[in-house]
């Protein structure tokens, strides 16, 4: 092996991640993105800024009780009030950071290089008596004089720090530049250096990359990048184009960076890209005719790692860009034979549609495939009627009536049981009702005609999603595997987008819904999947 080195992982998802401007995470959702981080396999969990408020407080002393396997760290300013904080929060170590340019020295702090260096020590002095690992940034490290930085850190191992750090505050290095400096910091001093890297100009992950491979030990990133202004250099990025492209390890669980990724941005509210590298939703999908022969034959042609090496799946998109490869193995995941006749035609269609500016869904796949045998694709079970309720005092609840045509039979099901709405409701939990009176058992030679049901939700989408979904308990195994909603146009009157994956068996599709009204564009998603799935 080349080089294998190993670098040190300090995540600041719950720190600098949390300065995303309009962010804030409660306590227990921090805690639950700490113990996300410990099982991920981060070694430094910057757990946030102990002086910020007594929240910060609480969440890091919850944090700190886990006793998970990562360090739990404080950020602290060069002050004994915040490392007093600290202290209070019980945390294993400080990250004590102090500016080091002329512009934040001069007009932020007001100090001269020499009270700068003074303010450090007193705080490296004051953490260490209290049995604290210090971690030394220099604060906009990347605009400071790389003498100045080296007689701070040199002076800092008199006084014992544990690691130094330079910090790129306003994301204005290079590679090359990342490089020089990491190489002549590290030559001069002792202490391991890590390096923290802001993207303003879309370099975080490439300059901390190059630090690394420079000889820096270890690298400060948050999740999805979520940072200060545009970010900090994302965790999965970083960790991934070390190992795969320099063969420099991390305790980091690869297979979990898709979870963590997804939980994250759940937690945060901030969507992940679709085209983030690594952890997108597009990281792994592909259109292009070229692309989806050459992976059908081997998937290192256009995938430089495997999906599931980072916990993220491939999909095969159908559309303007498809070639008869693609064609072939979407009709194969659906189940379909197609005669060379009936495929040639389909596709000509894939490819008009495409040309219409159209992505072309599993629903409408088989739609044109209907046209195209002649056969009429009726639907098996329609929406007769939905009804949702919801506003500030009540807890949202949605009813709905599920037609089911008349030549349809749920055949494999033994049984199923089917509520009379005609009684009123019991409230039972908060997705479940249940109506007075006995249920009847409905037998397989029973003919269906309709089913109504009802649920209540956290919002009125969930309510109407959960009401669909009893309705079908026992009448198809149908599984919701992911609902993904995005506005496609602006203000209240908005189109908004549906996505929704559903699964029945091996068989999976994906259908999208544009529609102005949420819970119908949810509905109607779910509707139809679940007929091409019935
Ligand atoms: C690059 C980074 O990411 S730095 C981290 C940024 N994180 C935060 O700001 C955490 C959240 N911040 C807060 O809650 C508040 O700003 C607090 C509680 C820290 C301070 O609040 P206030 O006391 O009202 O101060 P305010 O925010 O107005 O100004 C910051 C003060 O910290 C001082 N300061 C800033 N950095 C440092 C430092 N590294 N070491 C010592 N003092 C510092 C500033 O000089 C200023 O003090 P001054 O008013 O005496 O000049
Ligand atoms: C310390 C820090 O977050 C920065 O300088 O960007």
């Amino acid at each position: 092996m080349k080089n294998s080195k190993k670098v040190v992982v300090f995540d600041t998802t719950l720190r600098d991640g949390e300065q995303t401007p309009s962010i804030s995470i409660t306590p227990s959702n921090k805690l639950e993105i700490a113990m996300e981080l410990d099982k991920l396999g981060v070694n430094i969990i910057e757990a946030g800024s102990p002086i910020t408020s007594k929240g910060e407080r609480e969440a890091i002393k919850q944090i700190v009780n886990q006793n998970l396997n990562a360090e739990i760290c404080s950020f602290v300013r060069s002050l004994p009030l915040d490392i007093d904080k600290a202290l209070e929060c019980n945390v294993d170590s400080v990250h004590i950071v102090i500016p080091t340019s002329e512009i934040h020295m001069k007009y932020k702090l007001k100090k001269s290089k020499e009270e700068i260096v003074e303010s450090a020590l007193k705080s490296i002095e004051y953490a260490k008596e209290h049995g604290l690992i210090v971690e030394l940034s220099a604060e906009d490290a990347t605009r400071s004089d790389p003498e100045f930085l080296i007689k701070l850190f040199k002076t800092a191992e008199e006084y014992h720090i544990d690691r130094a750090c330079i910090c790129d505050t306003v994301g204005i290095l290079t590679p090359d530049k990342s490089s020089l400096l990491v190489k002549k910091i590290v030559e001069n001093i002792k202490t391991p250096l890590s390096i923290h890297c802001h993207d303003d100009f879309g370099m975080a992950t490439a300059n901390t990359v190059a630090g690394i491979n420079a000889g820096a030990k270890e690298c400060h990133v948050t999740v999805n990048g979520l940072g200060e202004r545009a970010g900090n250099a994302p965790i999965d990025e970083v960790v991934m184009t070390l190992d795969k492209l320099y063969n420099i390890k991390s305790d980091i669980v690869h297979s979990q960076l898709s979870k963590t990724s997804r939980l994250i941005s759940k937690l945060v509210k901030v969507p992940i890209p679709a085209n983030k590298s690594i952890v997108g939703e597009n990281a792994f999908s592909h259109e292009a005719g070229i692309h989806v022969d050459g992976l059908i034959k081997n998937t290192s042609t256009y995938e430089p790692i495997l999906p599931e090496e980072v916990g993220n799946n491939r999909k095969i998109i159908l559309g303007k860009h498809s070639g008869k490869s693609a064609l072939k193995y979407k009709l194969s995941l659906m189940n379909i034979g197609l005669n060379n006749k009936e495929f040639n035609q389909v596709y000509d269609k894939v490819k008009a549609y495409g040309d219409l500016g159209k992505y072309i869904s599993d629903i409408d796949l088989k739609t044109i495939i209907s046209e195209i045998k002649g056969v009429n694709i009726a639907k098996k079970v329609y929406l007769d009627e939905l009804t949702v309720i919801s506003g500030n005092k009540v807890t949202p609840l949605a009813s709905i009536n599920l037609k089911f045509a008349e030549d349809y039979n749920p055949g494999g099901v033994d049984s199923f049981e089917l509520s009379d709405l005609s009684n009123s409701f019991d409230l039972e939990d908060s997705t479940n009702i249940r109506k007075r009176g006995d249920d009847r058992k409905i037998s397989k030679d029973l003919k269906l005609d309709n089913i109504r049901e009802a649920a209540y939700g956290v919002g009125p989408v969930d309510a109407a999603i959960n009401a669909v979904r009893k309705a079908l308990t026992g009448v198809a195994d149908i599984e919701l595997e992911g609902y993904t909603v995005k506005a496609v146009s602006s203000g209240t009157d908005a189109l908004i987008e549906v996505i929704v994956n559903l699964r029945r068996g091996n068989e999976v599709v994906e259908v999208k819904k544009a529609h102005s009204d949420i819970i119908e564009a949810s509905v109607e998603a779910l509707m139809d999947g679940i007929n091409l799935l019935l």
